[in-house]
């Protein structure tokens, strides 16, 4: 019995007491600045009994390393040592003039085990070069257009289902409702499906995608890679594989069948598979394209991947903006009365130029991306050993680098009061004296997010319809400040609920 007691202490130590001992060594030798492992034990009895989030703790962390005149310092998950940069200036460096030296994300590769993790966002180098250069061409102001006129279309259904919550005399989720028209946006623009999540409030693609990023497995994948090619486990899950897979095959197939033509995302991927080509008539198969095109897993890589990070991370920006514009019922009146006078101008009808024309607007959703960044933590690989510019520090090839996108934001120095919600923060003269950037909610550099621009038109889109229509008011039960849950992208622990009123025609 003893032995058995003895045996479990040494285990705990090993697991809970060493890792934190090991990286501060290992920082140390490299003449990093880190803290103390008692406080990487204070923080991990924080994370497991407070449920304190990660990169709230990486806050604390960049707090600490700032107020000891710091421009980076070396953090730690668990056994692996992750470098922290907390200087602008380093911080561009890293993302956009050295670029060559953090070329990759974070994420698991493995073609044979987990087809889809042949996404973008796992891709590495020269392969990753290859797949954004195929797809950056989705994004151009033609084609916005065309996502512009799908959300126009997906903002009645919204308009809609709002309506009914206000017959029913019933508060929003807003959270659950901006999904519904992201997701109904992307997978008609997307895959060319007529979506109805916004109709029945079902989705098979977002409830699997949704299920897979709340779950633990998302954070594993992001954070220990090694541990699922170790094991060789399916990093999505069968389900979300075998329903993205079929997706793409059964669209090639429906389309070939019926000669049909769609410039949308699919098509995009077709264009340029392994085995299809499109020709005026519609898709055909084609032999010998080999190597340079995209297998069939690729491409049910990218779906999958391009829907999940557009999705919720435009449905969040939409969230926490209405939630601040029923805090601040001074903003909400403003913003409205821009969207009218704008409309006015342009016949009652909302259009891409006047969108464009919505200065306050734009404010309002940026300052929602600030205090509120989606992506709460950018993450980057050393892909070729760094000397830190102006020190004496490498960091070798293979180390992991966080870049605390939330606590930039949130820092008083870059942003005064930085948890009250200012519009103004980003109106022309004020916005253009903060330099370098501190604002990054869609990362930096040559692996900037693809899809910003499609996140930033479908988010206007939502806040016009619904701020044209509807007045907000805040739910009690929602925590003011917000809480944040432990999960990979910003959520709160509780629904986003928020009270809403209709307005007279
Ligand atoms: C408000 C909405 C959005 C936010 C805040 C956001 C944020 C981000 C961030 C921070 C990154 C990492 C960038 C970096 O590493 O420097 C990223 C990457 C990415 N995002 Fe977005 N995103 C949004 C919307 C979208 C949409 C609508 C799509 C597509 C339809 C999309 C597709 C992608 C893809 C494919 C990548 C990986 C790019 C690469 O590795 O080359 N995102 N996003």
């Amino acid at each position: 019995m003893y032995n058995v007691i003895l045996v479990i202490i040494l285990i705990l130590v090993a697991v809970i007491v060493l890792p934190p001992q090991l990286t501060f060594i290992y920082w140390y030798w490299k003449g990093v600045d880190t803290v103390s492992p008692l406080s990487f034990l204070g923080y991990l009895a924080k994370l497991i009994f407070k449920k304190e989030p990660l990169f709230i703790n990486l806050q604390h962390f960049y707090h600490t390393m700032k107020k000891n005149g710091k421009k980076f310092g070396g953090y730690h998950l668990l056994i692996r040592p992750v470098f922290v940069p907390t200087d602008l200036d380093l911080i561009k460096k890293m993302l956009i003039s050295d670029f060559d030296h953090f070329t990759d994300h974070i994420g698991y590769v493995n073609a044979k085990d987990d087809p889809i993790s042949l996404n973008i966002f796992n891709a590495k180098g020269a392969n990753w070069h290859r797949i954004r250069s195929t797809l950056s061409s989705l994004f151009t102001s033609a084609k916005r257009k065309v996502i512009f006129d799908t959300a126009i279309k997906c903002g009645e259904d919204l308009k809609q289902l709002v309506n009914k919550y206000v017959e029913r005399n019933e508060s929003l989720d807003v959270k659950e409702v901006n999904e519904r028209f992201t997701t109904d946006i992307f997978v008609s623009y997307g895959f060319g499906i007529e979506s109805i999540a916004l109709q029945s409030g079902t989705s098979e693609c977002r409830k699997l995608v949704a299920d897979f990023a709340a779950s633990i497995r998302f954070m594993l994948i992001i954070f220990f890679p090694e541990l699922f090619s170790l094991f060789r486990m399916t990093s999505y899950g069968k389900k979300v594989t075998n329903f993205f897979i079929n997706l793409v095959e059964a669209t090639a197939k429906y389309r070939k069948e019926n000669s049909i033509i769609r410039e949308d995302f699919i098509h995009r991927l077709l264009q340029n598979s392994s085995d299809h080509t499109i020709t005026n008539s519609g898709v055909k198969e084609m032999k010998n394209r080999g190597d340079k095109g995209f297998s069939l897993n690729e491409m049910a890589g990218q779906c999958f991947f391009f829907y999940g990070a557009g999705y919720e991370t435009s449905a969040a920006t939409i969230s926490f903006t209405l939630i601040e514009l029923a805090l601040n019922q001074g903003i909400q009146n403003k913003v409205r009365e821009e969207i009218k006078i704008i409309l006015e101008k342009h016949d009652g009808k909302i259009t891409y130029e006047a969108v464009k024309e919505m200065e306050y607007l734009n404010n309002c959703l940026y300052e929602s991306m600030r205090k509120y960044p989606p992506v709460h933590t950018n993450t980057r690989l050393c892909t070729k050993s760094y000397n830190i510019p102006n020190s004496n520090v490498v960091i070798k090839k293979g180390t992991y680098v966080f870049v605390p996108i939330y606590a930039i934001h949130r820092d008083p120095e870059h942003f005064p009061n930085p948890d009250t919600f200012d519009p103004d923060r980003f109106s022309k003269g004020r916005n253009n004296n903060r330099e370098p950037p501190a604002f990054m909610p869609f990362g930096d550099g040559p692996r900037k997010c693809i899809g910003y621009k499609f996140g930033i038109l479908q988010a206007k889109v939502a806040l016009i319809v619904l701020l044209k229509h509807f007045r907000f008011f805040p739910h009690p039960d929602v925590d003011v400040p917000l809480k944040f849950g432990s999960t990979a992208l910003l959520n709160t622990l509780n629904p986003l609920k928020i009270n809403v009123e209709k307005l007279d025609e």
